[in-house]
This record gives structure tokens, C-alpha cells and sequence, in this order.
């Protein structure tokens, strides 16, 4: 056992949320953006999370949501996590954390060495971040585009927060991510599917696998 913890984000089964909690991740995704191909209504997560094992945390993914929306979501489903994976700015990492009482993980994007103070800024007021590659120009999705950026500008930094590596990550390219950059928890959607939204059971446990061996 590695003691990395593995996030999987972007279930919409049943089936896919066994395989990956029997497969050993510890926080399971769920995304609210209407435009993901892994979109999942708040009905659909609701009964979806009644099956989560105990311990195993439910994270629902937002974007730039309004406060009654994301009021009206966390009604509905029991989350343990928020992921915010919009522009949030710092303020409103600390506005969510207030009003809505759940740890909050701040997705911040990297592309070159400019977009590092943001992890400072956000590892200051939010309970974990997600260092995630920065989309390409013009993509539709902020996140959940398969693509790694260069982890090397993020090699032995540290922050005051626990944080995950996202972007890009897949069974074949996770060991070099942990090893050239040091994570302890490590997030993926893309690089366990077969087509955009649909995971795959033995890619979950081929990437469950590749991290728990590290
Ligand atoms: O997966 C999506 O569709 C998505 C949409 C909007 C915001 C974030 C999204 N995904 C998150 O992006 C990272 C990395 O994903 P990938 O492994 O590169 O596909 C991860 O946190 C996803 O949850």
C-alpha cells in the first residue's frame, strides 16, 4: 500500500462508482457542469451516493455556480466535498466554505510558471487544492480535457494544504507524475474512460493498481 489517495471523478453509474471505490479510490466525482459529457443531475447523484461505502468521500464538482443552485444541490445529495472548477476567485472560496459549511478543494489550472502564485493564493483559503492542467485556449471543459501539463514546475513545492495532481493521468503515466512530483493524492476522469463519460472497470483498477504499488 502507497498511502496515496486516488480520486475518480465523473461516475454516472452504479456499476462505475463499485468498480472504483472496490478498486481502492478513496474520493469518488461527481460533476455538475451541464456541458461535461460526465454531467450527472443532482437526482441522479442522489441516488448514486446512497451506495458509496462509508469513509469513501463524495465530491461534487461545480463551476461558477450561484449560491441557490449549489443550495439547492447539496439539499438534495449529500456531498462531503465541494470541488469549485470555475474562476472562483479566493473571496468566494471563502463565501462557499462559510455559507455551505463543507470543505471546499479549489481546482487551480497550470500551464507555465505564471500560474503558480494562484496555488499560494488559493492554498491560503481553501481545504485542498487540485493542481490540474489549465485548459486548452478556447476548450469547452475548464477541466476533464486528458491532458498533463509539465510537472516539472511544480517538482518539490509544497503547500500548507493537502493537494491533488490532476490532468491528464492515466495506469500509464502516474508513477512518473508521483515520482517527478511528489503527490500524495492523485485525480483523474479522462484517462479511465473508453469515450468521453464512460469509465472503464479494469482502467480504474489498472490506474488503482499503478498507484497503490508506487
Ligand atoms: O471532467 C470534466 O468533464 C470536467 C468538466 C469541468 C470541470 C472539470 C472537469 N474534470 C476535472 O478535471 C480534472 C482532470 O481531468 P482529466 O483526468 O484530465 O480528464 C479532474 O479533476 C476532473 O474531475
Amino acid at each position: 500500500m502507497s498511502g496515496i489517495n486516488i480520486k475518480i471523478c465523473g461516475l454516472k453509474d452504479a456499476a462505475a462508482c463499485k468498480a472504483a471505490a472496490d478498486a481502492g479510490a478513496r474520493y469518488l466525482g461527481f460533476n455538475f457542469f451541464p456541458k461535461s459529457p460526465r454531467y450527472v443531475s443532482p437526482t441522479q447523484a442522489a441516488a448514486l451516493a446512497v451506495d458509496v461505502p462509508i469513509g469513501v468521500c463524495k465530491v461534487g464538482l461545480v463551476v461558477d455556480m450561484e449560491d441557490d443552485v449549489l443550495e439547492a444541490l447539496l439539499n438534495e445529495v449529500p456531498l462531503d466535498m465541494i470541488q469549485l472548477h470555475g474562476h472562483e476567485s479566493p473571496e468566494r472560496v471563502l463565501e462557499v466554505k462559510a455559507r455551505f459549511g463543507l470543505p471546499v478543494m479549489k481546482a487551480v489550472g497550470v500551464r507555465d510558471a505564471d500560474d503558480l502564485p494562484s496555488l499560494e493564493a488559493y492554498a491560503r483559503v481553501a481545504d485542498q487544492i487540485l493542481v490540474d492542467a489549465k485548459p486548452p485556449r478556447g476548450a469547452v471543459l475548464p477541466g476533464g480535457n486528458g491532458l498533463p501539463f509539465d510537472w516539472r514546475l511544480i517538482a518539490g513545492r509544497r503547500w500548507d494544504v493537502p493537494w491533488m495532481l490532476a490532468g491528464g493521468l492515466t495506469p500509464d503515466n502516474v508513477g512518473q507524475a508521483i515520482a517527478m512530483t511528489g503527490a500524495r493524492q492523485v485525480d483523474l476522469s479522462s484517462g479511465v474512460e473508453t469515450s468521453p463519460g464512460v469509465k472503464d472497470a479494469a482502467l480504474m483498477s489498472a490506474f488503482c493498481q499503478a498507484v497503490l504499488s508506487e
